[in-house]
């Protein structure tokens, strides 16, 4: 099966997390993640997820840390998703493709319906 590599940043703002829900049009339709995307030929996964939050939320970040890599197989496709702690730096956030997103404290962030292959990625954080 066909393997995505796929960034994904948890950006701090203000002491809370920022996290986006997809839309009814996307795969995994109304699943909450950490924004991201997939990695082009030869891009970085640093310079990727830079890439996607410009494109995807209109913000730059600034990368902190990584934390551990996530594989998971979908029913149709395999994902490993490459989390990377970040700060917010500079922008208003507009959203291009997702149908919403909040900004949670940590104890919020349980609540929400997450696509599969954040679950671990989640927990690592909630443990930080
Ligand atoms: N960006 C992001 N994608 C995630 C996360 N968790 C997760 O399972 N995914 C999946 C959803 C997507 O299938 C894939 C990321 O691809 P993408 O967002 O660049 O593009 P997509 O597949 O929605 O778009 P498309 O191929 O349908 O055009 O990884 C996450 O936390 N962030």
């Amino acid at each position: 099966m066909k393997k995505l590599d796929v960034t994904c940043a948890l950006v701090c703002l203000n002491g809370k997390t920022l996290v986006v829900q997809r839309s009814e049009k996307m795969k995994l339709p109304l699943k909450w993640e950490f924004p991201g995307g997939k990695i082009e030929n030869g891009e970085s996964a640093e310079d990727c997820v830079k890439r996607e939050i410009w494109e995807e939320l209109n913000i730059e970040i600034e990368l902190i840390s990584k934390l551990s890599h996530s594989n998971f197989d979908y029913p149709n496709f395999s994902i490993e998703l490459i989390p990377f702690i970040a700060r917010y730096v500079d922008g208003d956030i507009k959203l291009s493709e997702h149908k919403q997103y909040l900004l949670l404290e940590k104890v919020e962030l349980n609540d929400l319906d997450w696509a599969e292959a954040d679950i671990p990625i989640l927990n690592e954080f909630l443990r930080l």
